[in-house]
């Protein structure tokens, strides 16, 4: 029967055309045959034990064919350069949840020659590239990006909420979405909502402010009042609520009000989906491996308990779609959000068109949260780069208003794009993202099978010394200005710039880039000028604890592990 497995084995690897349950039956019902019609004397009495041994025999011969013969001896990206050692079944699968993330990989690229790709094994030793240069990124994001699609299963697993939005979408659905959402997220249309965001900046410094009072009169009441005039605040939690309230208006046209603590019906389902809860957890990890179609088949409560609550989502987001869509039928000149752009278009169904609410949702207030707690983070750890800062942006906005135009006074300021561009380089809050070529293709000339997984660990390269010199790991604001730098290092009368210094735009990948990039990117990097402006013009702050370590932590999105405690002085 030796002959016949080669045959069926070459079938059998994860890019193959027959599925292996198929081509298991096939060939133990081929052996089963051959032993009982040729080596009678030899098979066991029974025909049912005789296909037990078979299918046993061929289930142990299919795991050890692809968990060790396929992925070190066979497959085409066998020779490719990668990490030595590993977990015998595991392989290197462990090494994109460490934390801080991607310091392997960082590791690996550093001291492995390569041409741009190396190659790791993951789960059952399954061969999975690592993009490690910024050409080989850009053929792979840019020349080819339909062919190197989100896996299904992490697509299932973002469907739950947001449905088919331009987060999941692929293929021609998702050029067609992102044709029909590209124009609400112009420049034009950005530099319009700086107003709105300030507004909203404004209420977060007035809700810090309030709190502080009532911080500093509660200690003098209790006998506590230190003289210091400071109190302590968890940053994460207060730009939360501020994004929220900003995508809130600016992209669906809805004041969650957060920062006032409103209750909001919306906003309250969508959170508790997302609640953290040891009972979930598991449940949305087995989705990311299996799949939601065979969870939906487990006996397992929680996946009632889910839907509803998705349905009971989605029922209060179809009742504000419909108030929407009557404001908008009245006076469709007064709504300039995204989802009021989305809705004049008529192109798309009620359900899309919750899709893509839930999408901004989602998509567009944590991610924009998280870097405006890092942007703080480092000016917390940095007094003199926060006074340099503060400075450039009070002479820009003196009394705390601006020399003209705000967007255009914010987006010429030098030191504010240059912290905002360097944190966004060290600490990217979308660490690593994944995808699977969905069709033989190729990266460079690298030819890449149907079905490889590649991981793109942006937090490596970000603080690659290949790709950002020797000063990799160091925060200089400057590598973004352009012009002379003074004695000290400073470049005060620099202009901004979008390198960083490093010859290729695919060096930089916080909001990835080519067609699936973040379309977001331009709306996110307003509020946090605007955010950063007004924290700056009206508090000094340092960290709670300067002893404590600031862990980047979380599964999709990095924050800091125990929030971020600052203690802030109001100016
Ligand atoms: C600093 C803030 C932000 C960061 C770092 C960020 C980062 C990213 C990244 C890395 C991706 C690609 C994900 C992947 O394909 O694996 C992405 C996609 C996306 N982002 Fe953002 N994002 C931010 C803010 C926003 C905002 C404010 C919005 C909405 C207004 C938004 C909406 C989206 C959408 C809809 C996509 C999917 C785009 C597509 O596939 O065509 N993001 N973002």
């Amino acid at each position: 029967m030796s002959f016949l497995l080669p045959l069926l084995f070459s079938n059998f690897n994860m890019a193959g055309k027959i599925p292996t349950p198929v081509a298991l039956v096939l060939l133990t019902a081929i052996e089963s045959f051959g032993a009982i019609t040729f080596l009678p004397e030899y098979a066991p009495a029974k025909l049912s034990v005789t296909i037990f041994y078979a299918l046993s025999f061929n289930i142990l011969l299919w795991i050890v064919y692809n968990v060790w013969i396929w992925p070190f001896f066979i497959t085409p990206l066998r020779h490719l350069p990668g990490p030595k050692g590993g977990y015998p079944i595991l392989g290197h699968a462990l090494v994109p949840l460490k934390r801080p993330p991607g310091v392997d990989f960082l590791r690996w690229m550093a001291e492995i020659p390569n041409d741009g790709i190396l190659k790791f094994h993951a789960f059952f030793n399954e061969p999975t590239l690592l993009v490690t240069n910024p050409t080989a990124m850009a053929d792979m994001l840019q020349a080819r990006p339909y062919d190197f699609q989100k896996s299904e299963n992490s697509r299932d697993l973002l469907r739950i909420i947001i449905g088919e939005g331009l987060l999941v979408s692929e293929g021609d659905m998702h050029k067609f979405q992102r044709k029909n959402l590209l124009p609400m997220f112009g420049f034009r249309q950005i530099k319009d909502l700086y107003p709105m965001m300030n507004i909203k900046a404004e209420t977060l410094i007035e809700s810090i402010s309030n709190k502080l009072r009532e911080d500093l009169e509660k200690a003098k009441d209790e006998e506590q009042y230190a003289g210091d005039d400071t109190t302590v605040i968890e940053m994460n939690g207060w730009a939360d609520r501020s994004t929220l309230d900003m995508i809130g208006v600016a992209g669906l046209g809805h004041q969650f009000n957060s920062l006032r603590n409103s209750d909001d019906v919306i906003a309250k389902k969508y959170f508790s989906i997302l609640e953290p809860n040891p009972a979930r957890l598991p449940w949305f990890i087995t989705i990311l491996l299996l799949g939601k179609s065979a969870v939906d088949k487990l006996p397992l409560g929680l996946n009632k308990t889910m839907d509803d609550a998705v349905s009971s989502l989605r029922g209060s987001c179809w009742q504000f779609l419909q108030d929407r869509k009557a404001q908008i039928a009245k006076a469709p000149e007064e709504h300039f959000d995204v989802l009021a752009g989305l809705i004049k278009t008529n192109n798309f169904s009620d359900d899309e068109l919750m899709d893509q609410l839930l999408t901004f949702l989602a998509a567009g207030h944590e991610t924009t949260a998280n870097t405006f707690t890092w942007v703080v983070h480092v000016l917390a750890r940095d007094p003199v780069l926060q006074t340099r800062l503060r400075k450039e942006i009070q002479g820009a906005m003196p009394g705390g208003v601006p020399n003209g135009d705000l967007a255009t006074v914010l987006e010429s300021l030098p030191y504010l794009n240059g912290v905002i561009n360097e944190t966004l380089r060290m600490f990217p809050v979308v660490p690593l993202t994944r995808r699977t070529a969905i069709r033989d293709s190729r990266i460079g000339d690298l030819h890449v099978p149907k079905g490889t997984p590649i991981e793109i660990s942006i937090w490596s390269i970000h603080r690659s010394p290949q790709i950002w010199g020797e000063g990799a790991d160091k925060f200089v604001p400057e590598r973004w200005i352009d012009g002379e730098a003074a004695e000290d290092g400073t470049k005060l009368n620099g202009h901004p710039n979008n390198h960083g210094g490093t010859p290729s735009v695919y060096s930089m990948l916080s909001f990835l880039a080519g067609p699936r990039s973040c379309i977001g990117a331009r709306f996110a990097r307003a509020e946090l000028r605007v955010l950063t402006a007004q924290f700056l013009l009206n508090f000094e702050f340092e960290p709670a604890d300067w002893e404590e370590e600031i862990i980047p932590f979380g599964i999709v999105t990095i924050k800091p592990q125990n929030g971020l405690h600052i203690k802030v002085k109001k100016i």
